[in-house]
């Protein structure tokens, strides 16, 4: 019988990527609060926060397979979150301008019936090109950075940001499709 899977995420993003696979599922956003960001190496902030998520919808979804991801952004070895409000964008932006950072989603699958539990992070590198004062407002007055980690959206308006990545695209928009099908073929979910 084929198994049910549930999408621990209230993120529009996250929910179009699981759909591309054409798999069926059914979302239910955690309750996690992601500004309890915890110290230690940055991509296991990510895989922790990904497994509190995946935890805490699998306390209430009844038999299945549930997958928490969580995203976050590291320049200078800080975490960049979602930006607070439009000055922390524009602070998050000016810091980005011109360089390399690194994106990273953590993903955490658990299979509830077994209590088996699967973490594993994706990384993905990407390149800014120099923004001038005007180009970060006219960003920021789209609206597009403020529900995102690092401020803004690859997958928008922000494709005009990005000179070039390194790695996996789908991991930058929130949830990295090809490690994600190898952690659920794990739990014998046949992806293809
Ligand atoms: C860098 C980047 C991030 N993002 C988004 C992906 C995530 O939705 C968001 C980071 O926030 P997250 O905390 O990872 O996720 P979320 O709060 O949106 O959803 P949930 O916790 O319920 O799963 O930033 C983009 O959409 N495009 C990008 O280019």
């Amino acid at each position: 019988m084929a198994q049910k899977l549930i999408l621990a995420s209230a993120s529009p993003r996250r929910r179009e990527l699981l759909a591309q696979l054409g798999l069926d599922f059914k979302v239910i956003p955690s309750g996690i609060d992601e500004t309890s960001l915890t110290a230690g190496p940055p991509e296991l902030v990510a895989v922790r926060l990904a497994e509190q998520k995946a935890a805490d919808v699998a306390m209430r979804a009844g038999e299945g397979i549930v997958i928490g991801a969580d995203t976050i952004v590291v320049v200078d070895d800080s975490i960049l979150g979602k930006p607070k409000d439009e000055n922390d964008a524009r602070k998050m932006l000016t810091r980005l301008s011109g360089r390399w950072h690194r994106v990273y989603t953590g993903i955490a699958v658990i299979h509830t019936a077994s209590g088996g539990k699967i973490s594993d992070y994706e990384e993905s590198r990407v390149k800014f090109k120099k923004l001038s004062p005007r180009e970060i407002e006219n960003y920021i007055k789209t609206g597009e950075p403020m529900d995102k980690a690092g401020g803004y959206g690859i997958q928008g308006k922000g494709a005009l940001l990005v000179e070039k990545i390194e790695g996996c695209y789908y991991n930058i928009v929130g949830l990295p499709l090809f490690k994600l099908g190898a952690m659920l073929s794990h739990f014998g979910v046949e992806v293809l």
